[in-house]
């Protein structure tokens, strides 16, 4: 069963996801010596990094971060998660350039090699998850046969519906066999789309199949975007 924490504020989210990985991180290093995440792009990372980037207690030497998805643009373009990722977290903290796993930039403009390229042994600590507001998550869009999708673990797509249309994105099999996925989401515009996924539990939505084998999946909301849950009771946010 999910857990959903909601904020009075975005800035509340912020924080308490600082919070969050925070300990993820330490207990993950703490048993292997590393921590492996992978991150989305949209709004997540601004929300997600907001106050961790600053964190003088997480030791981000011992992170090894990879994409959730990506767009096949260069490393530089505005639409690149990567670049999102990168200034919002990266720039700001000291993980080894070794340990960061973007898309190979040399393959943009060939996604399925692209997708092939970065097919590996994943298997993450923690995956962080946007939802948009028509249900997807990563690059796997309503109606698309990436969601069912049940091989390979890094797919590609051609004709994004939501633009642009090339991009590189982690399967159901990845993310559910994460120890831990956790969605942010922020605001008014997605609290008609986060019922529908968290309490209906429309399956016509593919963040409604992310349910790792763990059995671990948080929410982490305001409470503009949870307010129109009524069965779904938020839980007090503690680790
Ligand atoms: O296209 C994408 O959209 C989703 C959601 O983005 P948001 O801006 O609505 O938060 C994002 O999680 C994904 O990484 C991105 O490629």
């Amino acid at each position: 069963m999910a857990k959903v924490f909601s904020f009075p504020s975005p800035d509340d989210v912020s924080h308490a996801l600082e919070t969050y990985l925070a300990q993820a991180s330490a207990t993950a290093i703490a048993s292997t010596g590393r921590f492996t995440i992978a991150i989305t792009g949209g709004s997540l990372p601004a929300t997600a990094f907001k106050f961790l980037k600053a964190s003088k207690s997480v030791d981000f030497s011992k992170w090894h971060v990879f994409w959730g998805d990506e767009r096949c643009v260069p490393y530089d373009h505005d639409d690149s998660n990567y670049k999102l990722v990168k200034e919002q977290l990266l720039d700001h903290v000291n993980v080894p350039k070794s340990q960061v796993f973007p898309i190979n930039q040399a393959l943009v403009g060939n996604s399925a090699e692209a997708a092939k390229d970065y097919h590996g042994q994943l298997a993450f600590d923690c995956i962080l998850l946007g939802i948009g507001p028509d249900g997807h998550l990563c690059s796997l869009f309503p109606g698309f046969p990436q969601v069912n999708e049940k091989e390979k673990w890094v797919t590609h797509i051609d004709d994004s519906p939501k633009p642009p249309p090339h991009r590189i994105t982690l399967t159901m099999p990845v993310l559910n066999n994460a120890k831990e996925a956790v969605f942010v989401v922020t605001g008014s515009g997605k609290s008609e789309m986060f019922k529908t996924i968290v309490e209906d539990r429309d399956m016509g939505k593919p963040s409604t199949h992310v349910a790792p084998a763990s059995g671990k999946l948080y929410w982490f909301v305001d409470d503009a975007a949870s307010q129109h849950l009524s069965a779904v009771k938020p839980s007090t946010f503690k680790l």
